[in-house]
């Protein structure tokens, strides 16, 4: 296999998952002048993004460039010097596993999904380093809600990447006029964050559908904010990486627009819906709900409490009801305010 030469940034740059993000992705690349191919498993995202320079499953009414080329054949990728794999946390390893034939040795691969996967715990760079050993890894995360990105409104996130050299390039490779990301070399601190916050922000849905005020929510997110540092930092993250864009900044976010997916769910179990209800005909996927179990799972083999993504994962299974829950977390010994 033919081994890569890194220049100041990549030029042709393959995305896997024509999901909302990938989506949005696919045309920051596209603005960046990059060449970009998208890679979707649905043959008509495939053939809307080709013809209508639209993605009408995952990405409703938003123009896209024509350079962004969309193909179901992975074998597309095959030249790409760059890819970015952005299917659900729960497909990553498939996703990386059907790639494998087809890219060269070292490819550095963003991981762009926000999640642990279930069944084993891993982090993204875990089924990565499990799936490709060659590759090179990076994460992409922070605030970025797809259709905001990909309409060109201002976004700033974080790129993690061990290898400094590659980090620059990455950067200099997604950044355009509207979409900024800085380089952080703390992997696991960005994907402890991106996982932790998907199930936060399902808890903040719950309080705001269920009418508990903006006192529960602003206690929701700070506490919510100490259990990320504390999961993050058990796994040997720096705690600056969660005080981040990746970290603060996304949990901000996510717990405060009904665009998130994952607080949309909240809303509507904190309204009285069944995770049932609350998921039906829902294309996109809410990773929080997937990731919650294998969350708290991990959180108690590392030691780490976690009380309010144990009472999301405990709901979600249908364990206890709401208003057992908040009594629950708010009738805990009473002790010191401190994040660790
Ligand atoms: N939508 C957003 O604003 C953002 C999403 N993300 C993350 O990006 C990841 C992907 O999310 P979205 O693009 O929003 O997805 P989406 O919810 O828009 O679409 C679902 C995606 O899942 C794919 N899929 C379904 N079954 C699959 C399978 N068996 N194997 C592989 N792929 C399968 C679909 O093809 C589609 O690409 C998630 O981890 C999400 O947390 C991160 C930042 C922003
Ligand atoms: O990760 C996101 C924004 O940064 C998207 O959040 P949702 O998946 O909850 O929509």
């Amino acid at each position: 296999m033919k081994k890569l030469k890194h220049a100041d940034h990549f030029d042709k740059i393959g995305v896997i998952g024509a999901g909302a993000w990938g989506t949005a992705l696919a045309q920051v690349c596209a603005r960046a002048g990059r060449d970009v191919i998208l890679q979707a498993r649905e043959l008509d995202v495939v053939e809307s993004i080709n013809t209508a320079h639209r993605n009408e499953i995952y990405l409703k009414g938003i123009d896209l460039l024509p350079q962004v080329r969309a193909t179901a054949n992975l074998s597309d990728l095959a030249e790409c010097e760059l890819i970015l794999a952005v299917p659900p946390a729960q497909h990553m390893r498939s996703t990386l596993k059907a790639l494998a034939p087809f890219i060269s040795d070292g490819v550095p691969i963003v991981l762009c999904a926000k999640g642990v996967e279930r069944g084993t715990d891993a982090l993204m760079n875990e089924v990565l380093a499990e799936t490709l050993p060659n590759a090179t890894a990076a994460v992409l995360s922070g605030p970025s809600f797809a259709a905001e990105v990909a309409r060109g409104l201002p976004a700033a996130v974080t790129l993690a990447c061990p290898d400094v050299d590659l980090g620059a390039q990455i950067i200099h490779t997604l950044a355009t006029p509207t979409f900024r990301p800085y380089h952080s070399d703390d992997m696991i601190g960005a994907e402890a964050a991106g996982a932790l916050k998907n199930v936060l922000a399902i808890a903040c849905g719950i309080s705001e559908g269920r009418g508990l005020g903006r006192n529960a929510h602003a206690a929701l997110i700070t506490r919510g904010f100490a259990e990320i540092l504390r999961f993050a930092v058990a796994l040997g993250a720096r705690s600056e990486t969660v005080a981040g864009l990746c970290g603060l900044g996304d949990l901000v976010l996510t717990c405060s627009s009904p665009q998130s997916r994952n607080m949309s769910v909240g809303l509507a179990l904190g309204g009285g819906q069944t995770l049932e209800q609350a998921l039906a005909g829902k294309v996109s996927v809410a990773e929080g709900v997937e990731s919650a179990p294998a969350v708290v799972h991990l959180a108690k083999k590392l030691g780490v409490e976690l009380p309010i993504c144990e009472a999301v994962a405990a709901i979600l299974a249908g364990e206890v009801n709401v208003e057992d829950t908040v009594s629950a977390l708010m009738s805990r010994p009473l002790k010191f305010e401190t994040a660790l």
